[in-house]
């Protein structure tokens, strides 16, 4: 078994978080940590349940008709797998991820958790079928190595690395009833009906589509049920099978419990979902801003107008002062607005890209800042703020060869203009 880079945490995506949950999951979490804490403490340990993630990654994507295999082909210039690879690291209580590729792509993985920095990521050898690469992730949990860093976890979360979009409600939900019912998974309603036809090619009959359900991923087990079923089940299972919640029923006698999933839990198959995915990722990232103000008191106007403004078009606008910079990195946020409202020179929006530089937001996706400037045309000539604000394009040139795409604004205005913002 081989290890990634240990630490951590990265920089982390947007999208929904954790403080957004229900109080009755909240209540579950609760109990779900204090059981745990109980049997800890009892041990002598610490006090986190410990949850391990299983991300089976050793297919070749036929269906995709590429000859890279789909969780190695970029989006946005990044593989597919660093998606979900980052999906499940922000879920700071999962402790381990392990990533079952084949070995002729370990090197390339490796390279991947580097230059993405992606912590808490052990790999092991890819099995010929998905069951089999899913077993070789839990044997790695199970029976711990001298060198290895892993130990055998109380729930494993097993999710493919070719569904990038999950969220850490869901992941809780179906750990949560896990840990009730020694087996849970995410399931959506079917799109189409199923029909199952008969041996001429004909209908033989069809299912009731209100009384089925689409399979969907992540799962959750109690890691003893679900490497007991690995363990027992035959090789015809381990060949042709596509259900680990059936394993557990048919090996364990464990019903597990079903959980409504979102439509973006959708498994990355044919060539037109990478286009899907960059849409949604593209579409994410662009809903959130942050502006920066240079004072408190340009905050409370000039900022406030804006933000007014800008929440008709987006999601989520936070705006604060320069004095919050080390706050942004907090926010995930990849748009910024730095608002110079007295001055043509670039302190502030100089001092917000070094924050971004040390923050490594940029990594992971291109970070765009617009340096906005107010002048008024009474101070000042505009024929010698236009010369110094020109600079910028020598700061954008030398930002740009670290993926932050920095563009200048600048709005000459009469006092009264300013006066009506
Ligand atoms: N021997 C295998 C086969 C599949 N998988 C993984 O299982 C997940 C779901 O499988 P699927 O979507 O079927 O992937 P592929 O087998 O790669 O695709 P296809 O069926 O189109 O060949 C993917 O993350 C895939 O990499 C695996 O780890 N080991
Ligand atoms: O569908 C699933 C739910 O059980 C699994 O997520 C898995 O993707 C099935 O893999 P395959 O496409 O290889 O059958």
């Amino acid at each position: 078994m081989e290890s990634g880079t240990p630490g951590g945490s990265g920089p982390a995506e947007p999208g929904p978080r954790l403080r957004g949950l229900g109080g009755a999951l909240q209540a579950a979490w609760a109990s779900l940590l204090s059981g745990a804490q109980a049997q800890a403490q009892a041990e002598g340990g610490c006090c986190a349940p410990a949850v391990a993630a299983v991300l089976p990654a050793g297919g070749s994507g036929e269906r995709m008709g590429v000859p890279t295999p789909k969780q190695f082909c970029p989006i946005l210039e990044r593989p597919l797998i660093s998606y979900t690879l980052q999906a499940l690291e922000r879920v700071r209580w999962i402790k381990d991820i392990v990533v079952a590729v084949t070995g002729g792509n370990m090197e390339a993985m490796k390279g991947i958790i580097q230059r993405y920095q992606h912590k808490r990521i052990s790999l092991v050898e890819a099995g010929v079928t998905r069951h089999r690469s899913i077993f070789n992730g839990l044997k790695a949990l199970a029976e711990s190595q001298p060198n290895s860093r892993l130990s055998r976890p109380e729930v494993v979360i097993i999710h493919d690395a070719v569904r990038p979009f999950v969220e850490e409600d869901v992941l809780l939900k179906v750990v949560t009833a896990a840990k009730e019912h020694g087996a849970a998974g995410a399931i959506r309603p079917l799109v189409s009906t199923v029909i199952s036809p008969s041996s001429d090619g004909c209908l033989d009959h069809s299912l009731d589509r209100t009384k089925h359900r689409a399979s969907e991923m992540p799962q959750a087990f109690l890691f003893d049920v679900i490497y007991e079923a690995y363990q027992q089940c035959s090789d015809y299972d381990l060949e042709f099978g596509t259900e680990c919640l059936q394993l557990a029923l048919k090996y364990c006698h464990v019903k597990a419990k079903l959980v409504e999933g979102s439509p973006d839990l959708w498994k990355v198959t044919y060539k037109r979902d990478l286009y899907a995915a960059e849409s949604i990722i593209k579409e994410r990232i662009s809903q959130q801003m942050c502006v920066v103000m240079d004072t408190k008191e340009d905050e409370e106007h000039v900022g406030r107008c804006l933000e007014e403004m800008l929440k008709n078009e987006l999601n989520h606008v936070k705006v604060m002062s320069g004095r919050d910079l080390q706050q942004v990195i907090l926010e995930q946020c990849y748009n910024f607005v730095c608002v110079n409202v007295m001055t043509s020179d670039f302190e502030k929006t100089q001092k917000l890209l070094n924050v971004l530089d040390e923050s490594n937001l940029s990594i992971l996706y291109p970070v765009v800042v617009i340096s906005v400037h107010f002048l008024d045309n009474k101070s000042i000539p505009f024929g010698r703020k236009m010369e110094d604000l020109m600079q910028i394009k020598e700061l954008a040139r030398e930002v740009k060869k670290r993926n932050i795409l920095l563009c200048g604004l600048l709005i000459y205005y009469p006092q009264i203009f300013f006066g009506l913002l």
